[in-house]
């Protein structure tokens, strides 16, 4: 097993930044898991800079220790974890970025590989959830974001960072037993969006719901409805308030600490994870690197967990 360079001799702000210094996948055998970037905000409908998170994450990723004490388990030291670098999509054609993603998800995915994946606007989960479902079907999805993300069109445009969810249920790709929106929150359109949302299969747990059941209680109902399907997790940043994710191109006011978050995803020990990502950091609004270590801790928590489940 390869592990990450070890800070106490090469000081951590030294040399290339993979995440959380950790080898690049060209330099070992086989990898358990791969955290890859995909720097792609063409979906965007407000601000853009998405496309710039993969190496913002990676950065910030430079202080994360290998031992994780929050779900009792060193992932390095079980797993080989590795950085896949970043999936070169084309910025200029939304489609073809799409089918790329696919492409490079399932070749990642081949050989048993699990992807940890930094966005990115939301529209790469649309991919990323095509390319997971052909190794074991439709998955259980939880969601976390400011929103909905099951809207139909922009500008007459299918694909979007707006978009992804309801495609992905026509597709036939998620398990609508058990796909859930938490931390919504913020204007709609009308209330339409949430009937539309519901008949699409959703639950939601709004960002209000988490305040008032609390962590735990959010964590046994949502726990309860997975059950032993095999689980896709998405994390849109902006689920979390603007004051814990600044960096972030719709940001929504009314939403989760960090502390919150990662507590929730700390609570998802011992499910069936099959893959995850974070997306909608955009560094360019950003403030003393808040959003971009809040994403390379959560990404952090979820190769721990992806660790928990198939370690040694
Ligand atoms: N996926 C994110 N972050 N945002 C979707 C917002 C779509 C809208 O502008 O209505
Ligand atoms: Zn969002
Ligand atoms: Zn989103």
């Amino acid at each position: 097993m390869i592990g990450p360079v070890d800070s106490s001799k090469v000081p951590r702000y030294a040399g290339p930044a993979t995440f959380a210094r950790l080898p690049r996948l060209d330099q070992v055998a086989h990898a358990d898991v791969a955290v890859v970037g995909v720097p792609f905000d063409t979906g965007v409908s407000y601000r853009p800079g998405a496309r710039f998170a993969p190496s913002a994450v990676r950065e910030a990723s430079r202080l994360l220790r290998p031992y994780n004490p929050g779900l009792d388990v060193s992932p390095f030291e079980r797993l080989q974890v590795v950085d896949a670098g970043d999936i070169a999509v084309n910025p200029f054609h939304i489609g073809e970025a799409i089918e790329t993603i696919e492409g490079a998800a399932t070749e990642l995915q081949a050989e048993g590989t699990r992807l940890v994946t930094i966005g990115g606007d939301h529209t790469i989960a649309l991919p990323l959830l095509r390319a997971v479902s052909r190794i074991h079907g439709p998955v259980a999805l939880l969601h976390f974001d400011a929103h909905l993300d099951t809207w139909d069109t922009y500008f007459g445009e299918p694909y979007t960072h707006g978009t992804p969810f309801r495609r992905a249920v026509e597709d036939g790709i998620l398990d609508t037993e058990a796909i859930s929106h938490v931390g919504t929150r913020g204007p709609l359109y009308g209330k339409k969006d949430l009937e539309d949302d519901r008949r699409l299969g959703f639950g939601i747990v709004t960002s209000s719901d988490v305040m008032r059941r609390g962590v735990d209680e959010t964590v046994d109902a949502l726990r309860q409805r997975i059950g032993s399907r095999p689980l896709y997790v998405s994390i849109d940043i902006d689920v979390l308030d603007p004051a814990h994710a600044p960096g972030t191109g719709t940001p929504e006011a009314g939403g989760m600490t960090s502390r919150e978050l990662l507590e929730i995803v700390r609570g998802l020990r011992g499910l069936n994870l099959v893959g995850a990502d974070v997306v909608e950091v955009a560094p360019a609004y950003d403030h003393a690197d808040i959003t971009s270590v809040a994403a390379s801790h959560l990404a952090y928590d979820l190769v721990s967990l992806l660790a928990l489940k198939e370690g040694v």
